[in-house]
This record gives structure tokens, C-alpha cells and sequence, in this order.
């Protein structure tokens, strides 16, 4: 796992680590890490043009001491000083090693520059970038040399990824001890480009990270034995589809197919269960009618997935009602979280669960179940995907260019695959059955949701193409690329 650290934590690691060190030790590990980096990235050192944009804190010592060391390679480097402090010690190395500090306005030395290094605020920044910082960030940011962004892209909120106003746009970003979760959750991580992390020794005083990304060894979904068969395996039910979204029941279900069940019983109206049994035809299908005893009529599942393409109105109703009653892993998903967000008797059932329920909206269906507006979510993806969890009960999946994976007490899950071209109708629906199936093989709710998002983000970007020539994909594309994605799995 990759893990991320809010930034109370990080100082008090820090804080920890520091009173065991002599005074300057951690900012010159930072320092010797940031300059380490910087010289990779250029062709060569000698002679090449730095500028370091320098912030009042020690966010701009850092700075300010990697460019002392790249001046002492033989680098022209010039600071410009934001703001009415600079780190002294920081100050007075660039100068003893041949650096000049300059006002803020000097900013022609930005567009003749190779390099830049952004160190106007790190962990310590908060709300939008105030002046000259954002006119600096702003300019910076459009210039031809490479941004190289000191701990954190500044602007970016280091704990949350929230942007307000203007920030950095780095090509790399280079933070320290820990990964912060502002540079993994977007918008922050569209702001950071390649991210490095420079080991400052904080390891052994960092407590449970507040935020994890799995890495492909991570991933680990149901694997059948010599000892399984159809039933063993997990059976998902899916109840899905109606006459005006009959798609929806034939994506989740053949997701549900692909993604490993050993049996899917689906189960809708005439014509969606038509429509899934001419595509889906090892699918075990029913034609039901709401009803108190609608889930046996089905049959017995290990899993529920109910909701996409469910249709507004008393039918979704329900048939969510229905499946929350039931005494196995639910998921529910689009239409059937839109049931929940107009009915109190849906909300009330789904907070009296006592087995594993996963939600999986996107921005617009978790502004309606919390009551806010979708904007707000997609700035503070983080605080919404875990208050969800808490004011609902439940495992939330929170789609979106930044997929999270909410549980009260658990680190959230952020999923590192993806790609914007899953951005297309029918993906969330591929996505339902197959995290419905690793449910019902019986991964627990975290672990098959994370799971799932992974596979997922994979199958799409198998199905996109090699990184830099991406084509348009489908829904269906992803579906067909969920083998492939289990495959790359260890
Ligand atoms: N602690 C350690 O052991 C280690 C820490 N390390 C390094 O220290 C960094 C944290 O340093 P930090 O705590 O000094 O805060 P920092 O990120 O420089 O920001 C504060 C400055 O920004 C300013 N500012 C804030 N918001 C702003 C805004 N919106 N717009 C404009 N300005 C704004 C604020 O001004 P003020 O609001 O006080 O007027 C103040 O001047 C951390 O990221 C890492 O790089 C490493 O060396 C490893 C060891
Ligand atoms: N900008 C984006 N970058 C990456 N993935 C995205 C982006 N926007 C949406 N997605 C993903 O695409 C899928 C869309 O799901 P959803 O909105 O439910 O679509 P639908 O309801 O049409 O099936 C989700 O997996 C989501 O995480
Ligand atoms: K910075």
C-alpha cells in the first residue's frame, strides 16, 4: 500500500523525530532530497538557470537550501522572495553559495529559467494562494521550465487535495516522509504530476495513515479452488433494468458475470430480463413484480446488487426496500441510492443493517443522499466520502476522476487506476455488478469495493490503449477487459 498522512500527524511525527536529531537534520534531509531530484531532471547542472519562488516558511528553506546545493554544482540560481520574511539559514546558504535573492516582481527570471522550484507554501498553506504567491504560481505554471513542486504543489490543501483559487501546476512533485493525502485525491492530484518521495527517516513515528492507495500485490480478489463449485464460489443476485433502462441490467449483470461469480440471478421486468438472458444467457433470470416475497422467488444469493437502471418511482422503492431487509452484502447503486436519498423508511433500513452494505454514488447521487451540493463534493471528495459513511452506515464508494473507498475507522481507500475516458454512460454500471461479485465471493465490503475500483480503472485503461495513444472506450469495452484486468493481477 502507498500510504498518506494528514498534516497534523506528519508534524507530530516530525515533532517526534526532530527531538532526537540536532536542529536543521530533517530540513537538510528535505533539502538534500529536493536538490537530488531537481539534478536528475535537468540535463546538467553546471550552468543551468534555477529559480526558487520562496514562501516565508520552512517550506521556502527547503527551497532555499536545494538551491544552495544545485549553486554549489555550478547552477545559476536566483530566489524570488514572496511575502516579508524568508528562512534565514535557508537565506544565508543560498547567498554563501553564490545565489541572490530577489523581489517578487523579478518575475522575467521565471520564463528564461530550466528550472523552478516551487516553495511558497507546504504543509503549513491554507486556503486560496493570497498575492504575490499567486501571481508567482500562476506564472510559473505557464513558463516552459520544469516546476518542481517542494513537499506539496502549493495551494493544494496537503490534508484534503482541496484547491481554492490559484495553485501550482507541477510536473513533479517531491514531498517528504510521507505521502500527503491532498497529493493523491483531486483536484490536489491533478496539481502534483509525478510525485517522488524522499525518505526524512519519519517511519517509525508516523501512526496509521489517515489514507492508503493499493499497489497491484495489494489487489487480491477470490480465487476459485479444487474444492469450489457454482455455489461455493458466491452467487450475486442483481436486480437491475426497466423499460426506459433496460442497458444498465445488461452491463451490471455481464460485469457480474465477468467479474467472478460463480452464478448471477437476475432479476427485473419482462423486457430487461429479456434483454440480459439474449446477452447474459448462463444467467439465471426471473420476471418479478415487487412483493414482500420477492428475493426468494429469485433465489439464494450471497450478495445483493439492486438499483442501476431501476427507474424512478414506487417499483425502485421497493425492490431497494426489499433487498435491505435481506440478511446478506447488499450494493446499492444509481437509481436504487436515488430511492434512498426521496425515502426516510430506506434511509432508517439502511442504518438497522448489521450485515455489510457498500453505496456506490458519484458526486451527484452522494450531494442528493447527504443533502449538498454536488460542488461542495467534488472540492472536499474526502470529507464527504467519509462523513457518507458515517450519516449512512455503510461502505462508500465515491466515483469519479478520484475514486474513494469510505468505512467508518478505516484508513479511505484512494483507487490509483482510471483513466477519463471511463467518463461515459454505463461505466458505473459495470462497476456495480463487479463489486457485487467479489461481494458475494466473499471479500469483505472495503476490500471487494477497493477491489473492484481497481479492476475496474484497469479493464479501463486496457481497453483505452497504451498511455499517450488512448482511444474513446465503451461501457461495454471495460466489461469485455475485467479478465484482463484480473490477469495483470500477481
Ligand atoms: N516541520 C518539519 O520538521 C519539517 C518541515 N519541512 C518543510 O516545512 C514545510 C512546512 O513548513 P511551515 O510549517 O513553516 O509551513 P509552510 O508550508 O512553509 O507555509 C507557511 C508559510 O506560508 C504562508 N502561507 C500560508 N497560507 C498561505 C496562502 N494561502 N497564501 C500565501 N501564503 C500563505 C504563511 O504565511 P502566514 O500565513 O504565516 O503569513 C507562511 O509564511 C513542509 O511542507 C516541508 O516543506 C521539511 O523541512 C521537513 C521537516
Ligand atoms: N474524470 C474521470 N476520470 C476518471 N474516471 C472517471 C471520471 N469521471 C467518471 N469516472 C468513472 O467513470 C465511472 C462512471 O460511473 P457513473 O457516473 O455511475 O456512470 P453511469 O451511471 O453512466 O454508469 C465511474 O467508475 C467513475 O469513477
Ligand atoms: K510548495
Amino acid at each position: 500500500m502507498r500510504y498518506a498522512h494528514e498534516v497534523d500527524k506528519v508534524r507530530a511525527a516530525e515533532q517526534a523525530l526532530m527531538a532526537r536529531l540536532p536542529d536543521g537534520t530533517l530540513m537538510a534531509r528535505a533539502a538534500a532530497g529536493l536538490a537530488a531530484v531537481c539534478a536528475r531532471l535537468l540535463p546538467r547542472v553546471y550552468g543551468a538557470r534555477v529559480v526558487l519562488l520562496v514562501g516565508g516558511g520552512a517550506n521556502g528553506g527547503d527551497t532555499l537550501y536545494a538551491g544552495a546545493l544545485l549553486a554549489r554544482r555550478g547552477a545559476r540560481v536566483v530566489a524570488l522572495r514572496a511575502g516579508t520574511s524568508v528562512h534565514e539559514g535557508g537565506a544565508a546558504a543560498l547567498r554563501a553559495a553564490g545565489g541572490r535573492l530577489l523581489p517578487p516582481d523579478a518575475t522575467g527570471e521565471i520564463d528564461t529559467a530550466d528550472l523552478v522550484i516551487d516553495g511558497l507554501t507546504g504543509i503549513g498553506g491554507s486556503g486560496g494562494l493570497r498575492e504575490p504567491h499567486a501571481t508567482l504560481a500562476r506564472r510559473a505554471s505557464a513558463a516552459p521550465a520544469t516546476l518542481v513542486a517542494c513537499d506539496v504543489p502549493s495551494g493544494v490543501d496537503a490534508s484534503t487535495g482541496a484547491v481554492a483559487g490559484t495553485a501550482v501546476h507541477a510536473d513533479v512533485t517531491v514531498t517528504f516522509g510521507t505521502h500527503k493525502p491532498g497529493l493523491i485525491i483531486d483536484p490536489g492530484a491533478a496539481h502534483c504530476g509525478v510525485v517522488e518521495l524522499v525518505d526524512i527517516g519519519l517511519g517509525a513515528d508516523l501512526p496509521d495513515p489517515d489514507v492508503v492507495a493499493a499497489r497491484p500485490d495489494d489487489v487480491r480478489p477470490p480465487e476459485p479452488g479444487p474444492e469450489s463449485d457454482k455455489y461455493r464460489r458466491g452467487v450475486v443476485g442483481v436486480i437491475a433494468g426497466s423499460g426506459t433502462f433496460p442497458g444498465a441490467a445488461v452491463l451490471a449483470a455481464g460485469a457480474a458475470v465477468r467479474g467472478g461469480a460463480g452464478m448471477v440471478r437476475f432479476a427485473s421486468d419482462a423486457h430487461a430480463v429479456e434483454l440480459v438472458r439474449q446477452r447474459w444467457p448462463e444467467t439465471v433470470t426471473r420476471v418479478v413484480e415487487p412483493g414482500p416475497d420477492v428475493l426468494a422467488e429469485i433465489g439464494r444469493v450471497q450478495a445483493w446488487v439492486v438499483g442501476p437502471g431501476l427507474g424512478g418511482g414506487e417499483r425502485a422503492e421497493a425492490l431497494v426496500g426489499a433487498v435491505l431487509a435481506s440478511d446478506v452484502p447488499v450494493l446499492v447503486d444509481a437509481d436504487g441510492l436515488n430511492a434512498v436519498s426521496r425515502s426516510d423508511a430506506l434511509r432508517r433500513a439502511l442504518l438497522c443493517r448489521d450485515v455489510p452494505t457498500v453505496l456506490t454514488p458519484h458526486a451527484g447521487e452522494l450531494a442528493r443522499l447527504l443533502r449538498v451540493d454536488r460542488d461542495a463534493i467534488e472540492a472536499r471528495r474526502l470529507e464527504h466520502a467519509r462523513r457518507a459513511a458515517v450519516e449512512l452506515g455503510a461502505t462508500v464508494l465515491l466515483k469519479g476522476s478520484t475514486t474513494l473507498v469510505a468505512e467508518l475507522d478505516r484508513p479511505v481507500r484512494v483507487n490509483p487506476t482510471g483513466t477519463a475516458w471511463l467518463a461515459t454512460a454505463g461505466t458505473g454500471d459495470v462497476l456495480s455488478g463487479l463489486v457485487g461479485a467479489l461481494l458475494a465471493g466473499g471479500m469483505a465490503a472495503l476490500e471487494a469495493a477497493a477491489a473492484g475500483a481497481y479492476l475496474h480503472g484497469l479493464a479501463a485503461r486496457l481497453a483505452s490503449g497504451r498511455e499517450g495513444r488512448e482511444a474513446p472506450i465503451s461501457a461495454e469495452d471495460v466489461l469485455r477487459a475485467i479478465p484482463d484486468a484480473f490477469r495483470t493481477l500477481d
